[in-house]
């Protein structure tokens, strides 16, 4: 398998035990591939192959029960809770943020784009061809978010993995953070850390049905449109299918591909962190299509998963431009703000 040129690889093995001039390294190759690419491969991350197996296999589990037993977790309406179990066509991913006020337009915008899934009844699979299915998880801990189980009989042993699974990223999550606060310039390696208990975290399984080989011809089904995370950062693992493509940053609207890369994360900057640094890392848009035609053998092609972890701030946290990053010719861009204030701005543009 090849790999990208454009976007860096990172490797974190002498990040633990490593002498302080390795920490150093590798702090800022971490932090120039942020500020170049907005993403980066990490490998060494310590995130163990047999527990991502496991993950996998959760996942495909889950999204092999029949559509009514994953209705029994299923997404809340609105955009307040975003845990649960979507099917496909559910998400809205936009690019929009929405002020108070603005209901109105953000309705005649689900209207375009989803003119197709409306005209359509709920689960016509037809329509919804290449388009997501998603479970979202978040810590036990986190009261404005609720997690949405399955009954445990419908997937025994799914919520204890799960659970282990995002606090077993977060470690790894913890490393990243004290990689950019070094990288970035910041005295206190564990600045950003401080911000993050963990508990707004978010797992995301996620799957992408079969499509037939031949509407993928004529380019009439897409997966995921593109987006910027809105996060500190994201780690993302995913299966050998491939389809994600990352904007080239110096070539706005060209996108190239993320190849799966074994045994590495993806690492993103989020628009949180983003802001945080003044426009210093970059938020990357990034988008899946569909694999390459080739992969078709036979009329359809193959499902693809992915699991994204999305690291977030405390709500509480406020996030300020940081002074390493401002001067009197590059002053703070933007007002501090709440990540809870910044998230329901989010949010208000991605579910009706
Ligand atoms: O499935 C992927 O590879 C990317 C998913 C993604 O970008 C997201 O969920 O925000
Ligand atoms: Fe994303």
């Amino acid at each position: 398998m090849t790999t990208s040129t454009a976007i860096p690889v990172v490797d974190l093995s002498s990040w633990t035990d490593g002498s302080a001039t390795d920490r150093k390294r590798i702090a800022s190759e971490l932090t120039d591939a942020c500020r170049r690419v907005g993403f980066v491969y990490v490998v060494n991350h310590g995130v163990p192959a047999d527990l991502l197996e496991e993950a996998f296999a959760w996942s495909r589990r889950l999204f092999d029960l029949p559509l009514e037993k994953k209705m029994l977790a299923p997404h809340p309406s609105g955009s307040s809770v975003h845990r649960g179990y979507s099917w496909p066509g559910l998400e809205k991913v936009s690019q929009t943020v929405y002020a108070d006020g603005e209901e109105d337009k953000q309705v005649d915008d689900r209207k375009v784009s989803d003119v197709k899934l409306r005209m359509s009844n709920d689960y016509d699979i037809e329509c919804l061809l290449g388009k997501q299915e998603s479970y979202e998880i978040g810590s036990e801990a986190l009261v404005q978010q609720p997690n949405i189980w399955l009954p445990p009989d419908v997937l025994p042993g799914f919520r204890e993995f799960t659970t282990t699974f995002y606090w077993r990223c977060f470690d790894v999550a913890k490393e990243l953070l004290r990689a950019l606060a070094l990288g970035i310039g910041l005295d206190d390696e564990d600045f950003f850390s401080r911000f993050h208990s963990g508990l707004n975290n978010q797992l995301r399984l996620l799957h992408y049905p079969p499509v037939e080989v031949e509407k993928l011809a004529h380019n009439e089904v897409a997966r995921m449109p593109a987006h910027s995370d809105w996060g500190t950062v994201t780690m993302l693992f995913q299966d050998d299918r491939g389809g994600l493509q990352v904007e080239d940053p110096t070539q706005q609207g060209c996108f190239v591909d993320a190849t799966p890369m074994s045994g590495a994360l993806i690492m993103n900057v989020g628009d949180l962190l983003m802001r945080w640094s003044n426009d210093y890392l970059k938020s990357t848009l990034h988008r899946v299509t569909l694999p390459p035609l080739s992969q078709g053998n036979g009329p359809m092609t193959r499902s693809r998963y992915s699991i994204p972890y999305f690291v977030a701030p405390d709500p509480t946290a406020v996030v300020e431009c940081l002074s390493v990053c401002a001067d009197s010719h590059n002053p703070p861009r933007y007002p501090p703000v709440t990540q809870e204030e910044y998230g329901k701005m989010r949010a208000r543009g991605q579910y009706l």
